[in-house]
């Protein structure tokens, strides 16, 4: 991380007493030090936004009570250190209140108050810079680029939580286990204005039933036997933020009902406690399940259904992605690989082949710890089939009947058959699209394995 300047604006026209401040706080390489010994002159540089003024509180220019208001309106980040001969405590309250950072006097002491003053915002600062570095780290980590995908499906989603993270409006995504839910409530809260501010996950089908209203709302010491400390709940947590809950169908119907009420009257209080808290979150909640059948089972509030569906938005299976199955698997094969020094490798025609007709139960989680694994069993820099761990799953019925017992040629022939036929015989685009050379799909025409059912065949070149 490029570490900022520290820069530090001394305003003093005692001219001795200014140099001797100069002095010291320039002992520190890691200062930049400007002395000024007129408020014009200091005015004039003060769109340079310091991090630190130390301000004589009586100039002949200006008083220091009008400097510090200008200080706060053109660079409210700056620390203002007053540094005055008065030792009125009155006068040092006021300045405090007025939004001075520090009252130093000018006694034997000063100089030493001064240094550890200046030392304590340098930390601060520091500490400051690491955090939003590591903010924009997370955030970086969750945009738009690391949810892999061109498919129209994808696409679809895209458009969706660019238009959820422009708002405060609700998200209730669903999608089955694995697909990138919380990926995608990631990224609305990391491309949104609260991105700065905490996002709180809950998986509410983690935590038992008689634990999760504490979990989030927090208790207060002796709430209930084994609360032996107060607790912040999520709600508390995620303050300004965004509160995700995951598996939000699993939520027991009394506490629908409490959930309800506090998304209504944003506010609530801690378990064992009558003191109401307001509450500013952004809510995203995520299912596997219909949320819309378990209302009409009973099992699910109707209004609290409607108070949380906001913008719902849906991510498909990762069998109906087509060909981002490929651009998931190359972009989890590189990343494992890049993560343990190993080099990039690469899937065989027949392994893609393989991924294509793979039915993922488990979605884009399932992917990736495939790949890891094949990274892993695969002595070469290639990966085949057999380093595929496809569990006991069924083959997908995609492009095979159902019950056939097909062998792997046999399903790539199909498959490539199904993408020439929905593609207008375009060899070029089912090759890209399956990420296999042209030169396959070509020597199987040749061969009459698959057959270009289209009167126009594609010609490129
Ligand atoms: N389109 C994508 N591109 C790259 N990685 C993805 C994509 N979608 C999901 N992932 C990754 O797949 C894994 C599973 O995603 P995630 O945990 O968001 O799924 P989920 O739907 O919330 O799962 P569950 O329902 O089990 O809670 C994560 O490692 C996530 O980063």
């Amino acid at each position: 991380m490029q570490q900022e300047i520290f820069t530090i604006f001394i305003v003093e026209d005692d001219l001795f007493y200014g140099s001797m401040l100069e002095h010291m706080v320039a002992l520190n390489p890691d200062y930049q030090v400007k002395k000024f010994t007129s408020a014009a002159s200091f005015k004039q540089a003060l769109h340079e936004k310091p991090h630190v003024v130390t301000l004589d509180y009586s100039l002949p220019d200006t008083t220091g009570d009008e400097l510090l208001a200008m200080i706060r309106e053109i660079s409210p980040d700056t620390k203002t250190i007053m540094i005055s001969g008065q030792e009125d405590i009155q006068v040092a309250i006021d300045a405090l209140k007025k939004g001075a950072h520090d009252y130093i006097v000018k006694n034997d002491e000063a100089k030493d108050r001064l240094w550890i003053a200046l030392q304590n915002l340098h930390e601060n600062f520091g500490l400051q810079q690491q955090l939003n570095s590591l903010k924009d780290e997370v955030a970086r980590k969750y945009n738009f680029k690391n949810i892999i995908g061109t498919s129209p499906a994808i696409k679809k989603v895209f458009d969706l939580v660019d238009k959820a993270s422009r708002t405060n409006i609700t998200a209730s995504i669903t999608g089955e286990t694995g697909t990138g839910k919380e990926l995608v409530a990631k990224a609305i809260h990391f491309n949104s204005i609260r991105k700065a501010k905490p996002f709180v996950a809950v998986n509410i089908a983690a935590i038992p039933g008689d634990l999760i209203e504490s979990e989030l709302f927090g208790h207060e010491k002796g709430a209930f036997t084994g609360a032996v400390v107060r607790r912040t709940g999520k709600f508390e947590e995620a303050n300004k933020g965004t509160l995700f809950l995951d598996e939000i169908g699993e939520l027991n119907i009394n506490l629908q009902a409490k959930l309800l009420r506090v998304l209504q009257e944003k506010e609530f209080s801690r378990l064992g406690s009558n003191d109401l808290l307001t509450t500013d979150v952004r809510i995203i909640v995520a299912t596997h399940r219909n949320l819309a059948h378990e209302v009409k089972r009973g099992r699910f509030r109707e209004d609290l259904y409607y108070r949380l569906l906001g913008l719902p938005i849906h991510l498909p299976p990762l069998r109906e992605r087509g060909h981002d199955i490929l651009l998931i698997a190359k972009y989890f094969l590189e990343q494992f690989c890049r993560e343990n020094d190993m080099p990039v490798k690469k899937l065989s025609v027949e392994a893609k082949m393989k991924l294509m007709t793979f039915p993922f139960p488990g979605n884009i989680r399932q992917l990736k710890s495939m790949m890891e694994l094949a990274c892993v069993l695969s002595d070469g820099d290639e990966i085949a089939p057999v380093h595929l761990d496809t569990g006991a799953a069924p083959a997908t019925e995609m492009a095979a009947g159902a019950g056939d017992h097909l062998t792997l040629k046999q399903y790539t022939t199909r498959i490539i058959q199904q993408y020439l036929d929905n593609n207008d015989a375009d060899v070029l685009k089912v090759a890209a699209l399956l990420d296999v050379g042209k030169s396959t799909i070509y020597r199987m025409i040749s061969k009459n394995e698959v057959v270009l059912h289209k009167n126009k065949i594609v010609h490129h070149g």
